[in-house]
C-alpha cells in the first residue's frame, strides 16, 4: 500500500528525513515512533503529498505530491481527536465530515455516537473533553478508505478514553485491506494492537520490524550482577540497573546464548525504543 524508497527531506542544511526506505502491506498496523524532531510528521507530510522531497514515494498506487487530490479520496487523516470546531453541534459535526470525506459512511457515524453518552443536539463547547473525543473518534471511524493515518490521536485524553480510541480503532475500523499508520509518545499503549513498528531517530529509520520479528530478534535478561561482566561481553543494547540485577536488552543472540545469565523475556516496545534510538 506504501513504498518509499530512498526518501529524503532537508529544510536548508537539517535532514529533517534521510534516505528513508520501507513499504507497507494491507492489514498492517503501523507505529510511527522516534523523540521529538525525529522527523515523524515530515514522514507523515510526506506520505500525505504535503510536502515534496527527494526519491520515490507510492501510496495505493499514486504518487502524493502531483496526486494528492486523488489521494484524499482515499486517505483519511486525523491529528490529535477531540478538536473540533466549538460552536457546531454534534450533529453538525456528523455534516461536516460528510461534507470532507467522499467516503463517509454516516449511518454508521450514527450508529457509533448512539453507543456513547454524546447527544447530537449538543454543541461541542458544551461536551466535555471526552465526549467531543469520542464523537470525533465516531466519525473518523466511519471514514471507510483503505488507508487511515493517526498523527498522536489520543494527545491530551486520559487512560481510559485512550484505551477505548485503541480498542474501537481495532474493532470498528480495521480490516485485513485497511492499513493504519499511528504515531504516539506512548508507545507501551500502542504495542498490543501493533503488528509493525518504524522507529526513527534525527531522519533516520533505526528499526522497521514486524512485531513477530521483534520479539524473535530482541531479548531482555535480568542478570545477576555476579553474572554482569561476562554478560557485557556479548555487547547489551542498554542496561537498566535494578536492586541486585541488571536488566540487559541483546539483539542477535539466540535464546540458548544468553540463558546462562539470567530469565530472559521480551523486551516492552518502550524498552527497544530506547535502546535503539
Ligand atoms: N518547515 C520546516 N522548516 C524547517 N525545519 C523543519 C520544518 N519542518 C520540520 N523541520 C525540522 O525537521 C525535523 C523533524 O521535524 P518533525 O516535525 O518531522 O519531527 P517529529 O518527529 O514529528 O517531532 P515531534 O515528536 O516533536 O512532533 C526537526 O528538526 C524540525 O525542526
Amino acid at each position: 500500500m506504501i513504498t518509499f524508497k530512498n526518501v529524503s527531506k532537508a529544510y536548508k542544511n537539517h535532514h529533517a528525513l534521510s534516505d528513508i526506505n520501507f513499504a507497507v502491506q494491507p492489514g498492517s498496523i503501523v507505529g510511527l515512533f522516534g523523540p521529538n524532531g525525529a522527523g515523524k510528521t515530515t514522514l507523515i507530510n510526506a506520505l500525505l503529498g504535503m510536502i515534496k522531497v527527494e526519491g520515490d514515494i507510492e501510496v495505493l498506487g499514486l504518487e502524493p505530491f502531483s496526486q494528492r487530490h486523488k489521494l484524499m479520496e482515499s486517505v483519511a487523516y486525523i491529528a490529535d481527536v477531540a478538536t473540533l470546531p466549538r460552536w457546531i453541534t454534534a450533529e453538525k459535526v456528523v455534516e461536516l465530515f460528510e461534507g470532507v470525506y467522499p467516503k463517509f459512511n454516516r449511518e454508521k457515524a450514527l450508529r457509533l455516537i448512539a453507543t456513547t453518552s454524546v447527544p447530537l443536539n449538543k454543541a461541542v463547547k458544551h461536551l466535555s473533553k471526552g465526549m467531543i473525543a469520542q464523537l470525533h473518534l465516531s466519525c473518523i471511524l466511519a471514514i471507510e478508505v483503505p488507508l487511515l493515518v493517526l498523527d498522536e490521536p489520543t494527545l491530551g485524553l486520559d487512560i481510559l478514553y485512550r484505551k477505548q480510541f485503541y480498542d474501537m480503532l481495532i474493532t470498528e475500523f480495521y480490516d485485513d485491506d485497511r492499513c493504519i499508520i499511528v504515531t504516539s509518545h506512548q508507545i507501551d499503549e500502542l504495542e498490543q494492537i501493533l503488528n509493525n513498528v518504524v522507529i526513527l531517530s534525527q531522519g533516520k529509520m533505526v528499526l522497521h520490524e514486524t512485531m513477530d520479528n521483534i520479539a524473535e530478534k530482541y531479548v531482555a535478561v535480568k542478570v545477576d550482577d555476579s553474572n554482569l561482566e561476562a554478560a557485557r561481553k556479548l555487547n547489551p543494547l542498554t542496561e537498566s540497573k535494578g536492586l541486585g540485577r541488571t536488566t540487559c536488552i541483546y539483539h542477535g543472540h539466540s535464546h540458548e546464548t544468553l540463558a546462562p545469565y539470567g530469565p530472559l523475556s521480551i523486551p516492552s516496545l518502550s524498552d527497544i525504543f530506547v535502546a535503539t534510538v
